[in-house]
């Protein structure tokens, strides 16, 4: 009996180590990676409550010599590829050792099984905030985003532009039936990811929920910010096209995480829509406090016109699609962009 209850004890003390530990890494990507202070607070606040649950007598059972455990390591544990899978794995490492201090908890202090289930539901909520975040952060530090067009080699397209630094991707297939969209996303989806590159579906909020995109991209005439948020959850990155001001206002009123900016030229993408011109782009670099991206008739040759009026992010379908070089070309408009990036940091927002 006093055996079981050691074994108890020394289960807590272990778990508590474990969640605080944990906590602490996610803590310094919050500080650090992100400069979010609410977020990194919420972690040292969880941190503090552990500590105050790590009494003396729990970490006075601790028999480290004799813990079979210090050696068992898995596969995964040495390698990290991303800040994503750190986070992911120290987020699963926290909420496991939750779960083992309140199940165990509840035979050594009949208070520990409640404080320690909101503890879990308080990582849950900031898994889905850090989640939101940090997929944020990416498409702010994406200046170049490839919308696709329906292309025979379509994944390969994707692949050489993915090589050559592409971290943004937007599924855009008007025509197909919705079985192959269906395929064609998810195949995309797990390329796009292998690179550590976000995928947003055009127009379809059920397929890209079903394929669980990064985020989907509505247009004027699709359906309100907040319906697709509460589709595809809070931290899905959502954009909407604008081809004037007033579009862009109420698009940044609804909570657009980005907007379109065009069509910049007339383009054959988008047959028959007259072009909002250079002067939409000064307009959105005075005016636009989220990230816009331009797009309509943007390439290698004319993307240089398009810094000049103030775009440090671009859209384009033909000019990498089209192109017999997809990689080159991404290649070249990552170059542009991010040069003029470098140059002027304050208005890359
Ligand atoms: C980044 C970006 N901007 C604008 C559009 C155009 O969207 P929409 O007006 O809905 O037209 P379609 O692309 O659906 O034909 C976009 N797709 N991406
Ligand atoms: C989808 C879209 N929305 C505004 S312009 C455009 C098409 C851009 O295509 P391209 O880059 O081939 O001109
Ligand atoms: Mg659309």
């Amino acid at each position: 009996m006093k055996g079981q209850k050691n074994a108890i004890k020394r289960i807590l003390d272990a778990n508590l180590d474990r969640a605080r530990e944990g906590l602490r890494i996610i803590e310094e990507w919050c500080r650090f990676g992100l400069d979010d202070r609410e977020l990194a607070l919420s972690c040292k606040e969880m941190r503090h409550e552990l500590a105050a649950w790590h009494s003396i007598d729990l970490k006075s059972s601790r028999d480290t010599p004799n813990d079979i455990g210090t050696e068992i390591t898995h596969e995964g544990e040495e390698t990290r590829e991303s800040i994503e899978g750190l986070l992911q794995a120290n987020l699963a490492r926290v909420q496991e050792a939750l779960r083992a201090i309140e199940e165990y908890g509840k035979l050594y202090d009949s208070r520990m099984g409640t404080a320690f289930k909101a503890l879990r539901y308080r990582v849950y909520s900031l898994e889905s905030t850090l989640s939101g975040r940090t997929l944020l952060q990416k498409l702010k530090d994406s200046p170049l985003y490839f919308v696709t067009s329906p292309e025979e080699n379509l994944e390969a397209i994707v692949e050489e532009a993915l090589r050559a630094g592409l971290s943004l991707v937007q599924y855009r297939d008007k025509t197909a039936d919705d079985t192959v969209r269906l395929e064609k996303a998810a195949r995309l989806r797990e390329l796009c990811h292998r690179y550590g590159a976000l995928f947003i579906l055009n127009d379809r909020v059920d397929i890209a929920s079903a394929v669980n995109a990064d985020g989907v991209h509505l247009g004027q005439q699709d359906i309100p910010i907040a319906l697709a948020r509460e589709f595809l959850g809070s931290g899905a990155i959502i954009g909407r096209s604008t081809t004037n001001p007033t579009e862009m206002e109420k698009a940044i009123q609804e909570g657009a995480d980005y907007v379109g900016v065009g069509p910049v030229y007339e383009t054959p993408t988008k047959p028959g829509k007259s072009a909002a011109g250079l002067e939409y782009v000064r307009y959105a670099l005075s005016n636009c406090p989220i990230p816009w991206f331009a797009i309509g008739g943007i390439d290698a040759g004319n993307v240089d016109e398009v810094i000049a009026a103030g775009a440090s992010r671009v859209a384009v379908v033909r000019a990498i699609s089209r192109s017999s070089e997809p990689g080159v070309v991404t290649g070249q408009l990552l170059d542009k962009l991010t040069s003029v990036r470098d140059k002027n940091l304050t208005i890359f927002r």
